[in-house]
This record gives structure tokens, C-alpha cells and sequence, in this order.
């Protein structure tokens, strides 16, 4: 599957390009049409449909696929928002098919139309979208839900908005949903990621120039987008070409920084030095054989660290405790010629005012806030997931990193990804450390900012997977190297 993410105003390009490419509306929605009737023929042994369409294409869609599939033998009933006679265009064309056998009505849109489905497809809306459902719409829609009927949607469950997810008023949760050229952001975001069900893509002949026209700034996140720069281990390489990192451990929430040093090891970091108070030094030696711990009494000790150019990459944050302490460490690294992961009691640290980070940051720096740190840093701002995390990127000038089921990274630049491999057994405490040091790790061997923040979250999911229930964060680093083996067999393929 393409991992382009198109906006529903890119798709509507990608429509247009192709008509004036002369493939004509009509055969864009016959095909599209099509692929829903062949998902409901390869998915459900023959069973009597009710298609509801609504009064734009989405609904277009479903009477060509009610048509094919009648000609298939299957009992098809199908009921319109609407009359016939309002239909424009391409959706007007689409309800001629159907029409034209008299044994075939068009039913007014209300839940009758449900008794006796063995399934049903759901045509209502798609890219067009504009409020929320209200009325018969609505109304099927609820009743849908209750008998539990099994739901084919087209495009996108009708009433999640293509490009955030987000539902209006209510949707159906679909068992399948089938969608044309590119997937929305509406089928990884959440909720509408829930709702979609298993998502097919279908190609219905928009040639793919027409995407490197649009040229899409959002992708799913995979190794597809940064396999090819995974800074694997050269045969000549050594511990000190694979990078330093730096991490700054706290006094009292010392599992943060430890899981994130090993986690940061497990990435590949060739070295890991941990700066912890003096007092904690055995406490975090025990525990990580593999690191350098080294005491840093004070913020010139930790500068004394810094200064150091072979530690190329700096993780503040975790279990570092919030204040001026941490600011002071964060500017100082930032003075610096590195790259680094900026994470947890930093965001409080700096909930007075983005202006000191902003001048500083740079692309090879990575934010990883969860919501509610992110809204301490950069305030409520308006959108979806991926338009906030935007905002904040170039308002920052760094990589942001937006944690959830539904993480987005974003660049400065307008790049943003979205990861859908995160399992909810992730949900557990130092989870997050572990993923900053995934990323710090990757930092340290050159990678860059937005692609160390996809790889680190792509391979923390995939981790999370690995282990399941039962999840602690401990096991996250533990699950790498059997992730890594199945990456670096792809990525060789
Ligand atoms: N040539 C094309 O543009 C193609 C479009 N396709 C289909 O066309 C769809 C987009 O078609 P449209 O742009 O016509 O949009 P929709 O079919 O999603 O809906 C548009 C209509 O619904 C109305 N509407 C929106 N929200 C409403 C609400 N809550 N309650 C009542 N009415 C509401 C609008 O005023 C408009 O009349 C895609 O999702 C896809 O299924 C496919 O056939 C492929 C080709
Ligand atoms: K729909």
C-alpha cells in the first residue's frame, strides 16, 4: 500500500488531474464503484445489501456498486438521501445505471431499508463532508450500530471527516472501507482509524504523475521512509563511529534516564555516557554495565561533558525533575553543535515561553511531547493532530514528536508522518523513555532529526507488538534486536 497520506483538497486534485489526463469522472467513479463491489464480493458470501447513498459521489460510488453487485445475484436494496432527481453530474450518470432496470427503486433513506441486510454499504459521505450528520442520515446510521450489521464503507465511514478523523455527529464502525488512489489522514488518525476497519486502497487509474504533482507532505510512517539511511552497522566501523550519547539522569526518577540509555544502546549507539548526581552513581552503574556513568554535581559539571564534540547527541528530560536546573542544562547543549531529544520535564520547564528554545532549536533537535506536555509548550492550538504538531514544528524550528496511539512526527518544513503500529500495551509507564532513547541512539549515528524521530517511533511500536500484553517498558530495549533482524532482512531484500 502507497504510503502517501492525501489531504481531501490533494485528492480532489488528484480527481481533476486525471479527468483533464482525459479519464473521464464516469469511469473514475465506475472503477471506484467497482473496487467496493469487489471487496464485498471477496470479503461476504452472497447476502441480500442495503447501499445508502447520500447526494454527492460518495453516494455515486455506492449506486455502481449496488448495480454490480445486483448483477451478481445479490439481493440489493438501496435508499437515497434525497431525490434522484437533485443528483449532479457524475452521481446523476451513476443512478441512470441503476434505474434502468425497472425491478430496481430508489427507497427513501430510512432504517426499512435495513431489514432482511445480511450487510451494509455505506455510501453516504466521503470527501464532502461538511457537517455533522443530523436526520435520516443520522438516524440509519444509529440504527446501523444497534442491529450490529456488518458495514462496507466507501471512502471513509460516513461521518469521519477525511482529514483529521475526526467524526461529526456520529459514523458507522466499519468493517472494511474501501478508498481510492490514496489513503486520508481520516484512515490512521484516530478515531477514524477505529472506525475504517480493515482499509483497502484501490486503484481506479489515476496515473501516479498526478501524485508527484500534488507532491503530498504526509506519509504513514514505515521503513519504507527512512530504510535506506538506517545507519546499520559498516564492517569498518568501530564504537566510536556509531556515536556518543549524552544523557542527563535525575536523582530520584532514576529509571527514566536508565531506560532511555539503554534503550538509546539498543539502537546502536557505539557509546552511552549517563550524567547523574554523584550520589547516584552506583545506583545507576549496577544497573547499566554497558554505559559510562560519570558524576556531574552541578550544571558546570555537565557542561564540562558537553563540551566534549565526540557526544554528538544529548537526551534531557527524563526523570530530570522541572526547573531552572534543566532549563540551564537545555540552553547549554543547545549552545552546542549537537543534536539531542528534548522530552518530559522540559516541556514544564519551558511552559513560560517557547522564545528561548525557538531561537536555538534547530532540525537535528527531536520534541517528544505527549498532549497535554505538548499544550504546555505551545498552547492550545487549533486542528488535527498533524496540523498541531506542524504548527509547533515550525513555530520551534525542530523535529516535534506528538505522542499517542497516533503519533505524528513533523518537520519545520511541513513533512509530517503518522504511526499506526503502536499496540496499547505501549500505554505503561517509562514507555516514553524508552522511546526518547530510541531516538537519541539514532541521533548519535548521524541520522537525522525527522527521520531518527519516524525510525525511533516506527521500531517502539514494533517493539511493543513484539512483547504484547503484559508489556513493561523494560522489555522494549530487550524486544529491539529481534525487530532490528526483521528490519535489516527487509531493508535487504
Ligand atoms: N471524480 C471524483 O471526484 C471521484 C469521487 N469519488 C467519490 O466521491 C466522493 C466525494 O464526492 P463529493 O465531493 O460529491 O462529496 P460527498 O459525496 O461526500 O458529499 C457531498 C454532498 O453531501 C452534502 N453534505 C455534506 N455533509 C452533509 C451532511 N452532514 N448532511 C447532509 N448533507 C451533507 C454536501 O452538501 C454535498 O451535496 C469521494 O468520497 C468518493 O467516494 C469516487 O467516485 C472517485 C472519483
Ligand atoms: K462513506
Amino acid at each position: 500500500m502507497a504510503d502517501e497520506l492525501l489531504t481531501v483538497a490533494e485528492m480532489g486534485r488528484a480527481d481533476r488531474a486525471a479527468m483533464a489526463a482525459g479519464v473521464p469522472g464516469t469511469v473514475l467513479m465506475e472503477r471506484a464503484g467497482a473496487a467496493v463491489a469487489a471487496a464485498a464480493l471477496a470479503r461476504w458470501s452472497p447476502r441480500p445489501v442495503a447501499v445508502l447513498c447520500g447526494p454527492g459521489n460518495n453516494g455515486g460510488d455506492g449506486f455502481v456498486a449496488a448495480r454490480l453487485l445486483a448483477e451478481r445475484g445479490w439481493p440489493v436494496r438501496l435508499a437515497l438521501l434525497g431525490e434522484v432527481g437533485a443528483l449532479r453530474g457524475d452521481a446523476a450518470w451513476a443512478a441512470s445505471g441503476w434505474t434502468a432496470a425497472p425491478e430496481r427503486p430508489v427507497e427513501r433513506l430510512e432504517t426499512g431499508v435495513l431489514d432482511g441486510a445480511g450487510l451494509v454499504i455505506d455510501a453516504l459521505f466521503g470527501a464532502g463532508l461538511s457537517r455533522p450528520l443530523t436526520g435520516p442520515a443520522a438516524d440509519l446510521v444509529m440504527e446501523v450500530g444497534r442491529r450490529g450489521l456488518p458495514v462496507l464503507a466507501v471512502d471513509v465511514p460516513s461521518g469521519v471527516r477525511g482529514d483529521d478523523g475526526a467524526v461529526l455527529g456520529c459514523a458507522p464502525r466499519a468493517d472494511l472501507t474501501v478508498t481510492f488512489h490514496r489513503r486520508k489522514p481520516a484512515h490512521v488518525l484516530l478515531p477514524g482509524r477505529l472506525l475504517c476497519g480493515e482499509v483497502v486502497l484501490a486503484d481506479i487509474g489515476i496515473p501516479d504523475g498526478v501524485v508527484e504533482a500534488i507532491a503530498p507532505r504526509t506519509w504513514e510512517n514505515g521503513p519504507r521512509l527512512w530504510g535506506a539511511r538506517y545507519p546499520w552497522p559498516r564492517p569498518e566501523g568501530h564504537k566510536y563511529s556509531r556515536g556518543h550519547a549524552l544523557v542527563s539522569g535525575g536523582a530520584v526518577m532514576t529509571g527514566a534516564a536508565r531506560l532511555a540509555a539503554r534503550a538509546a544502546l539498543r539502537a546502536g549507539a557505539g557509546l552511552v555516557t549517563i550524567a547523574v548526581p554523584p550520589e547516584t552513581v552506583t545506583l545507576y552503574a549496577l544497573s547499566l554495565p554497558s554505559a559510562i556513568v560519570l558524576p556531574a554535581p552541578d550544571g558546570a559539571a555537565f557542561e564540562a561533558l558537553l563540551d566534549d564534540p565526540r557526544r554528538n547527541a544529548v537526551l534531557l528530560g527524563p526523570g530530570a525533575g522541572a526547573g531552572e536546573a534543566l532549563a540551564t542544562r537545555v540552553l547549554a547543549a543547545l549552545a552546542r553543535d549537537r543534536s539531542g531529544v528534548l522530552d518530559a520535564d522540559v516541556f514544564t520547564s519551558f511552559a513560560g515561553g517557547l522564545e528561548p528554545l525557538a531561537l536555538r532549536l534547530h532540525d537535528r533537535w527531536v520534541l517528544t511531547p505527549h498532549d497535554g506536555e505538548f499544550d504546555r509548550l505551545f498552547g492550545p492550538l487549533p486542528g488535527s493532530r498533524l496540523d498541531r504538531a506542524r504548527a509547533a514544528a515550525r513555530a520551534c524550528g525542530a523535529v516535534v514528536l506528538l505522542k499517542g496511539a497516533d503519533t505524528v512526527v513533523a518537520h519545520p518544513d511541513g513533512r509530517a508522518t503518522v504511526t499506526t503500529n503502536a499496540p496499547p500495551d505501549l500505554a505503561t509507564a517509562g514507555s516514553g523513555d524508552v522511546l526518547a532513547g530510541l531516538i537519541v541512539g539514532l541521533l548519535a549515528q548521524g541520522m537525522d532529526g525527522f527521520d531518527a524521530a519516524c525510525a525511533g517511533a516506527w521500531l517502539h511500536g514494533e517493539a511493543g507488538s513484539t512483547v504484547g500484553p503484559g508489556l513493561i517498558a523494560e522489555d522494549l530495549p530487550e524486544a529491539l534486536p529481534a525487530v532490528l533482524r526483521r528490519l535489516k532482512a527487509g531493508a535487504d531484500a
